[in-house]
């Protein structure tokens, strides 16, 4: 059975048509295991094209490098005609992808997974509607638009994980093991999908499975062991190599009936633990000659036609696991969609700003519907405020508690935006552990725009976060003067986006998100006490007001206390007094364009470290 009515999509002539895929040499070694040893492939567009192989032969290193998801160690890749290492947004662009684990967003419902994907491949917007409604349809989750995803089956999200791989229609399908994992009805209706978009759609499919059902409706198949393919063909040519029947069976005396066959027909026996197999020319003529010759008794005798497991056989002298489905069922097609057709834009800073945008709206729909998340980040800073505000003032006979409070807060509010600063830190790390970093690697936008996008995202929830707390601030004597209040959210604003940038960079350097909450704490205590927020810098040691000079955070604190104190009608020397170098006090814009300066550098540290991710 083929994927596709009519004849088989042939292979590429040279200069003919652009191959869909092309890859030549290819190579990944990672430490202690060449995972691809010298691939060359060449699909034509349209074919479907199967790399069949057991656990570990390399399917997957082969699809992320030929989705730009991972870099090879050696060889060339081109996709649609796109050389993957000098122009991977193109080839990005006419890629769809459905990976073999779960990439979706636990948190976004089925809708705002689509929408999120159609910004990020920058389908035209007055389409986006009808297209998301489209490729539910397609899948059968229309019902399910506004439920979130962490409520779906495994079948459910498997099927709007194909309805996101179609949704801005792509000239080529990768399909990582689409129905590892799900039962047998789920597979056959995956199969339905793919079956339906494969008749309607013209898409080039390159599918990874160790299933043998699945590969067997391929046009090609590459047959794939430790890295190297090992046979390439249609599955009839690859079966019609072996040229032979197998031949199985069980006896009251295998042993005896292995002799027999050795002895009269000349041929090579495998006796395993549920009777003996070989191969013979003429299957179901030699059956018969040989039980009739047989004087022990017969309990099984069964003649195949070579399947692919064979050819596996043949080629690499193991068998592949196959505990796949049986050949999916036939089944009416769901409602058809519109047209095939390109439905990306071409690109451009326009394309990336969108892409930014949504990740951008991604970071404040997880803060809006983390209301759990958001009140606990904000009850350290109140107790930063209230206890030890009043405690420490007691401490101070010759300042007045108020006056203490009104010194501290700059502190609480970088403390307020610190929280959810460097979660967006963390949240690259959840995402890559949750998969949906993937998704977003795969789109065709710079990886500095995904990560411009994170760290607006953070800073504008660490901004919103630490400004709730200037609502409060009349309750310790801050005035509410319009252009005091103003000031502070653009300073608030700054100081957030250099935390939030920080963290980012931090998170370049840790793949386990436990390690980096483990970093930050040991990292982010002496950053904050190290800042002048709980007692000025005069009052440090010499060598203590040095190290705090080289902390950035120290800067921002210094300069929202000078705002808040050029707003009071009479504050304390003592408290209020700006930081010093030598015997200089650098202006307070002074210190923004050092804030600025250092966020800016590690936000080109923490792209380019982030755009050679792997
Ligand atoms: N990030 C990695 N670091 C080190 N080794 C890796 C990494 N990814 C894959 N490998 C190794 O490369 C080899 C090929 O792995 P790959 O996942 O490509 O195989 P596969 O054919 O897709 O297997 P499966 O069917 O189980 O998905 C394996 O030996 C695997 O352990």
């Amino acid at each position: 059975m083929s994927l596709r009515p009519g004849p088989s999509a042939a292979p590429a002539g040279p200069g003919l048509v652009t191959p869909a895929i092309r890859a030549t040499g290819l190579r990944k070694r990672y430490p202690g295991v060449d995972a691809v040893d010298g691939i060359d492939l060449s699909i034509a567009p349209g074919e479907s094209f199967g790399f069949l192989g057991p656990n570990g032969a390399g399917k997957t290193t082969t699809i992320a490098m030929l989705c730009t998801l991972a870099v090879p160690t050696a060889g060339r890749i081109e996709i649609a005609g796109h050389d993957t290492r000098t122009d991977p947004v193109a080839a990005r662009r006419r890629i769809g992808l459905l990976f073999q684990e779960t990439t979706l967003d636990n948190e976004l419902t089925a809708a705002e997974n689509l929408r999120f994907h159609a910004d990020l491949y920058d389908v035209p917007q007055p389409r986006v509607p009808a297209r998301i409604e489209e490729t539910l349809r397609l899948v059968g989750l229309t019902g399910s638009r506004d439920r979130l995803v962490r409520t779906f089956s495994g079948g459910m999200r498997r099927r709007l994980e194909i309805a996101r791989a179609l949704l801005h229609r792509p000239q080529i399908l990768f399909l990582d093991e689409p129905t590892i994992g799900l039962d047998p009805h789920t597979r056959a209706e995956v199969w339905r999908y793919l079956r339906h978009v494969c008749e309607h759609e013209a898409v080039t499919l390159f599918l990874t499975t160790h299933y043998l059902e699945e590969a067997e409706q391929c046009d090609r198949i590459a047959i794939l062991d430790e890295g190297r393919i090992v046979a390439q063909g249609s599955p009839a040519e690859l079966k019609s190599v072996l040229g032979a029947d197998r031949v199985d069976l069980r006896t009251g005396d295998d042993a005896a009936a292995a002799r027999l066959v050795r002895e009269r027909l000349g041929l090579a026996v495998t006796e395993g633990p549920r009777g003996l197999s070989f191969q013979a020319p003429d299957g179901t003529r030699v059956l018969p000659r040989l039980l009739a010759e047989l004087d022990v008794p017969v309990y099984e005798a069964k003649v195949t036609q070579p399947t692919l497991d064979d050819v596996f056989l043949h080629h690499t002298g193991h068998r592949i696991r196959d505990d796949g489905p049986a050949a999916p069922p036939e089944a009416p097609p769901p409602p058809s969609p519109a047209p095939a057709g390109p439905d990306t834009g071409t690109g451009g800073l326009r394309a990336e700003l969108r892409a930014m945008r949504m990740v951008w709206r991604r970071e404040m729909l997880h803060f809006a519907r983390d209301r759990t998340g958001a009140a606990i980040s904000m009850s350290q800073p109140l107790l930063f405020l209230f206890i030890l505000g009043v405690g420490l003032a007691g401490l101070m006979p010759d300042v007045s508690g108020p006056a203490y409070q009104l010194f501290l807060f700059s502190g609480v509010l970088v403390t307020a935006a610190q929280g959810p600063a460097v979660a967006a830190g963390a949240s690259i790390l959840w995402d890559r552990q949750g998969g949906f970093l993937r998704e977003m690697l795969a789109g065709p936008v710079n990886r500095s725009t995904l990560l411009i996008g994170k760290c607006l995202g953070g800073a504008t929830v660490a901004t919103c976060q630490a400004a709730l707390l200037l609502s409060v601030a009349g309750l310790i004597g801050l005035p509410y003067d319009a252009g005091l209040l103003a000031l502070l959210l653009a300073e608030l604003a700054l100081t957030a986006l250099a935390m939030t940038v920080l963290g980012v960079l931090l998170a370049t350097f840790i793949r386990r998100p436990q390690t980096f909450g483990t970093a930050l704490t040991v990292l982010m205590a002496p950053l904050v006490f190290l800042s002048g927020s709980m007692f000025p810098l005069s009052a440090m040691p010499t060598w203590m007001a040095g190290l705090a000079l080289a902390n950035p955070l120290t800067y921002a604190v210094d300069a929202m206390r000078r705002t808040i104190a050029a707003y009071l009608p009479d504050p304390p020397a003592r408290l209020f007094q700006p930081l010093q170098w030598g015997g200089w006090h650098p202006p307070v814009i002074f210190e923004w364009a050092l804030i600025a300066g250092i966020t800016l550098l590690a936000l080109a540290v923490a792209t380019r470290r982030f755009s050679r991710t792997d």
